[in-house]
């Protein structure tokens, strides 16, 4: 039994940080989340958690949040998070990501705070030599988003030299999937991420799916993407927040499987037992061909490895999600009144 700690959580009413919080609880954690709720929804803050609503920008805010609790760690999700976005306003990612997490490293800082753990992404990669990556691959981001994540990671590196700020930046390659407790999943507005997009086109909710590019040397022309399990991702943040103790540590975090655009499809449409009408469209600037991690350096420190193995598992449990909510977390509130 490890001893209960508090944990500042931002971006917590978010898709991963609200997975991560339904841990942290299970597992006996004081949770404080801090959330403008840009994205996220108070609906997925469950009552054992404090709330915060405020944004990162804000920093009297972070100051009174600092000064109410004493954190034992900071687990730092809070972003702008869409790559396609980020390359039509690359200012709102370099600047705003980068402001914003500044402002939060020197307020842990300031408050004595010594570990935080850092959402960073696969987009660091843009141009990989090898498949899979792995940490010692050369950085070279694919987007502003990337970009901004990989300032976000120096920052921190110098937090650690100059403060003793012990960080952990984890590369999440493409999270995806449901809490199997049924009352956590994806649901961002507008939604941009393929697996819930082509469950929408298998519901009907949605005409058809645009596939980004069938062009790109790769097996069937279509994007691959490695996806993790969110609840994958939640468990190798409680592994790290426990062993996080006298140095700072990078790990890359997929499955370490490779699945296509078209691949994506076939599974939905066999989960579902539905077609999914397809339309191919121009590639979209910033997507990267392959992205396929290797998480071997996670596994052998920490123990780590995916519950969610196969594509459709993780599928499932996302359409699981999906169909159970129609409407996502506003038919959970809207339940509530
Ligand atoms: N989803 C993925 O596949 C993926 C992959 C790699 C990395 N990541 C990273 O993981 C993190 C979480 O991703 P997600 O998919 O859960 O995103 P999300 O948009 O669902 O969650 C982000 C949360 O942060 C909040 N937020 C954003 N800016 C804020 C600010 N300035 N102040 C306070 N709150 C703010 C939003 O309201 C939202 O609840 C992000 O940092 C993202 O870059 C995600
Ligand atoms: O309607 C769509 C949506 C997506 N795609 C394709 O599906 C793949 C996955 O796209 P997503 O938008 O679901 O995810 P990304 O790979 O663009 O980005 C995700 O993973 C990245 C890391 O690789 C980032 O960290 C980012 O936050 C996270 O959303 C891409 O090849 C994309 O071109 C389509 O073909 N059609």
């Amino acid at each position: 039994m490890t001893e209960s700690k508090t944990i500042l959580v931002t971006g917590g009413a978010g898709y991963v940080g609200s997975h991560c919080v339904a841990e942290l609880l299970e597992r006996g954690h004081q949770v404080v989340v801090f959330d403008n709720l840009r994205q996220g929804h108070a609906a997925a803050v469950p009552a054992e958690a404090a709330f915060v609503r405020a944004d990162l920008a804000d920093e009297a805010a972070l100051s009174r949040l600092f000064g109410q609790w004493r954190f034992d760690a900071v687990f730092h999700f809070a972003a702008l998070s869409v790559v396609g976005e980020s390359m039509r306003d690359p200012h709102a990612y370099l600047h705003g990501n980068t402001v914003t997490s500044l402002n939060l490293i020197r307020a842990a800082v300031n408050a004595g705070v010594t570990k935080l753990v850092f959402s960073s992404t696969a987009n660091l990669f843009g141009s990989p030599a090898r498949i899979p990556i792995d940490e010692d691959e050369a950085i070279d981001p694919g987007s502003p988003y990337g970009e901004s994540k990989f300032i976000i990671e120096r920052a921190l590196h110098w937090a650690d030299r100059c403060h003793g700020l012990r960080s952990a930046c984890l590369r999440y390659f493409n999270a995806a999937g449901a809490h199997p407790n049924g009352k956590l999943g994806e649901d961002h507005s507008p939604e941009t991420h393929l697996i819930p997009l082509v469950l929408d086109a298998a519901a009907g909710k949605r005409p058809h799916i645009e596939i980004f590019g069938d062009d790109y040397d790769t097996r069937d022309g279509t994007c691959i993407r490695d996806y993790i399990h969110v609840c994958d991702l939640a468990d190798a943040h409680l592994r790290v927040l426990d062993a996080l103790e006298d140095r700072s540590v990078r790990y890359n975090l997929g499955n370490g499987t490779g699945y296509s655009v078209r691949e994506v499809i076939s599974s939905v449409e066999r989960i579902t037992g539905r077609p999914v009408p397809v339309k191919v469209g121009p590639r979209r600037p910033g997507d990267l061909p392959v992205l396929i991690a290797s998480s071997e350096r996670i596994r052998r420190d920490l123990g780590w490895k995916p519950r969610f193995a196969e594509l459709d598992s993780i599928i499932g449990s996302a359409w699981a999600w999906r169909s159970a909510h129609p409407l996502g977390y506003r038919g959970l509130a809207a339940a509530a009144e």
